[in-house]
């Protein structure tokens, strides 16, 4: 694999109960880079950060991060692995009973053995980096739905990790938070040498801070490009997302037989 590919990604597949979510996933993630990947509700972009991540295995495919084969890894090689990892789930949830110090400082003390001391001055300096030292004895209920937010930011890139994951940074925060974790990520990546990928409905805030899009449809890469190739794109699919167009190829319905077939077989009463 050329050196400066972080995660390749190759024909990655993904069943759920025998429902095919991911069909043949391709994408090679350079190093330094914050991609993003879009698509329509529940086409699979959750479950492409899983498999990354090593939480789900795939039924077909493979995923390559730096040297290692995701898949085949035990769990405790996957354990150590993740330490190089930092995510962000939905919403990053913190913990609420414990200050904003105590979440930055926790995958510190889970996965070093790093004294007090140390702990310390890390994680005043990533809350530095996100603006909230001064808040380090806050509570998350003390907190608005932006701070916590970077707070949640602060404890991902805790550990200075090689890949930070990103699962829609950006739900529920107006739209100034959501320009600030927009350009934090990008900065973060930038100071830490670390390599992002986002899941993210956003596409105004991507073109504005990643360096690689992806479109998913139907658990496929149906597009991708850099910001200004997805600018000037005539792909229909590009077109309904960068548009918000709810009338277009992809379909924001979960799958299901037509009514006429469900009122036929009897199945529609509730
Ligand atoms: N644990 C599960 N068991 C069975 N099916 C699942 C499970 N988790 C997700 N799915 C299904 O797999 C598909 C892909 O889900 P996924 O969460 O990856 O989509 P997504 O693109 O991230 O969606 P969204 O943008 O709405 O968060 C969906 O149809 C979902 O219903």
């Amino acid at each position: 694999m050329p050196d400066d590919i972080l995660v390749d990604i190759e024909d990655l597949q993904f069943n759920y109960d025998g429902r095919p979510v991911l069909q043949g996933i391709n994408m090679k993630i350079p190093r330094g880079k914050v991609v993003a990947i879009m698509g329509g509700s529940g086409c699979g972009k959750t479950t492409l950060l899983r498999c990354i991540g090593g939480q789900l295995r795939p039924t077909g495919g493979r995923v390559r991060l730096e040297k290692h084969q995701v898949c085949e890894m035990s769990e405790a090689e996957l354990y150590r692995l993740r330490r190089k990892m930092g995510m962000l789930f939905q919403f990053g949830a913190l913990f609420t009973d414990m200050s904003v110090f105590d979440n930055v400082a926790f995958p510190l003390r889970e996965h070093t053995d790093m004294s007090e001391e140390m702990i310390r001055d890390l994680v005043l300096m990533k809350l530095e980096a996100v603006g909230l030292r001064g808040a380090r004895k806050l509570m998350p209920g003390e907190l608005s739905g932006g701070m916590a937010r970077r707070v949640a930011l602060a404890r991902a890139v805790a550990l200075d990790p090689m890949l930070v994951m990103y699962d829609e940074p950006f739900t529920g925060l107006d739209p100034i938070a959501l320009g600030v974790i927009g350009q934090l990520i990008r900065k973060l990546n930038d100071a830490l040498g670390a390599t992002s990928i986002m899941v993210t409905h956003d596409i105004h805030e991507s073109l504005l801070i990643v360096d690689y899009i992806y479109f998913l449809n139907g658990g496929r890469v149906v597009a991708e490009g850099t910001p200004d190739e997805i600018r000037a794109s005539k792909d229909p699919f590009v077109h309904q997302f960068v548009y918000a167009e709810v009338e277009g190829p992809v379909h924001f319905d979960y799958p299901a037989p037509s009514v006429r077939q469900e009122l036929l077989a009897g199945v529609t009463r509730v």
